[in-house]
């Protein structure tokens, strides 16, 4: 067991290569809990509740039991959650200290720790049966059952230690439970180190998804992404006989504004804009970073009306916030593209857009057109940002 945990406390930094939060917990975990188990071996050595004894086996405990709360957390955050459980930590400390403090009774310090050590597991395996808030593969029931083995031969070892201490002396002795904890303890720590491997892999599938999906400066979906969900719900507005418009804004002179705060201030302008489109987005509403400077936001289930809605929102929303956070006004322009028919595709209602934008530009800027609405052909942004 204690080589195992060895291995693959040296090997797991090996095969995951650069890691990130979780995988380092998870690291970390192992090590302390590798640690641990070394230290219980070496307190062997010892002359039997001696200082030494003590401090060697309390160390040990303390790693054990840190291990796993440090387990928890890769596991906790793996599955999506940022506000972890303390309870595993909590459990290591109190653990640590009752153990230390109890050493010299041999059924407490043996009941005292087994119990808490199979609390600590059952709080992980409840954590872990919870729902995940990101879709994870199957590695969490690997854990589950891993430590379901291990919880049991843990909890009969607390109970032997503190009721039938005769039946069990040490940590050594030829009892039925010994021979158990072998075989439990190497097939269990296979079956973890697959677990976190592929916890691992699961994560950085994940992490690789998002960054081909967002664009690095603002967060928000690249085109790439955007186009994809945008011809789904094209689509789908066809199936269900819903409206459906697009908006493409331009944001005015911004080589000005590179040339006048420089391309770090270019690019806090840009990542301005990101969060205006958050703050004003509905459910429905899909936006992107088009490319430069140019942004473009799908509207399901919008009229004509919907959409002038939503430009005025943007508008009235930079209005207050760019001149309090940037210094300046944000003005853009925009052009609109409404789908006409079913079989208009999005690389239409793009051009279409880009069209109106264009015209938009030559118009002065900072206004939104929509060619498509028949009676009111020019939209003035009813909040003029011309200075
Ligand atoms: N800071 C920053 N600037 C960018 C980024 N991407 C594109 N730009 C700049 O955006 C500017 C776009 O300039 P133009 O295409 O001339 O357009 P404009 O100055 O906005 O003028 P109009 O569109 O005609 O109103 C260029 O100076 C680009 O360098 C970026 O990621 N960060």
């Amino acid at each position: 067991m204690t080589l195992n945990l060895l291995t693959i406390a040296v090997a797991l930094p090996a095969f995951m290569g650069r890691v990130n939060r979780p995988a380092r917990f998870a690291q970390a975990g192992v090590a302390l809990q590798a640690a641990g188990w070394v230290l219980l071996l070496l307190s062997s050595l010892a002359e039997p509740s001696s200082w030494q004894d003590r401090v060697v086996s309390t160390l040990s405990m303390a790693g054990i039991a840190a291990g796993m709360a440090y387990n928890a957390i890769a596991f906790d955050l793996w599955c999506g959650r940022v506000a972890f459980a303390r309870a595993p930590a909590v459990i290591a400390v109190l653990l640590t200290a009752g153990y230390g403090i109890g050493f010299d009774s041999y059924p407490f310090r043996v009941g005292w720790a087994n119990g808490l050590f199979t609390l600590q597991m059952a709080i992980v395996v409840a954590s872990l049966c919870r729902k995940p808030l990101v879709p994870v593969g199957r590695w969490r029931w690997l854990l589950v059952i891993s430590l379901l083995a291990q919880m049991t031969v843990t909890g009969w070892r607390g109970v032997l230690g503190a009721f039938y201490t005769a039946d069990f002396p040490n940590f050594f002795a030829p009892h039925m439970v010994n021979l158990f904890f072998g075989l439990v303890a190497n097939i269990t720590v296979v079956l973890s180190l697959a677990a976190l491997l592929l916890a691992h892999r699961d994560e950085a599938a994940r992490e690789l998804e998002r960054l081909a999906t967002t664009d690095g400066l603002t967060g928000v979906l690249n085109r790439r992404a955007w186009l994809t969900q945008a011809a789904i719900d094209l689509t789908m507005g066809e199936r269900y006989r819903q409206p459906v418009g697009v908006l493409m804004v331009d944001l005015d002179h911004f080589k000005q504004i590179n040339d006048h705060y420089g391309h770090a201030g270019g690019d806090g302008a840009l990542q301005l804009f990101a969060e205006a489109l958050r703050a004003v987005a509905r459910t429905g509403d899909v936006y992107c970073r088009y490319g430069g400077e140019e942004f473009c936001v799908l509207m399901n289930q919008a009229d004509a009306a919907a959409v002038r809605a939503f430009d005025l929102r943007l508008r009235a929303w930079l209005h207050e916030a760019a001149p309090r956070l940037l210094g300046y006004a944000l003005p853009y322009s925009a052009g609109v593209a409404m789908r006409l028919s079913d079989d208009e595709t999005i690389e239409a209602l793009l051009r279409r857009a880009d069209s109106a934008l264009y015209s938009a530009k030559a118009l002065g800027r900072n206004l939104t057109l929509n060619p498509d609405e028949l009676d009111e052909p020019d939209i003035q942004p009813s909040l003029s940002m011309r200075d």
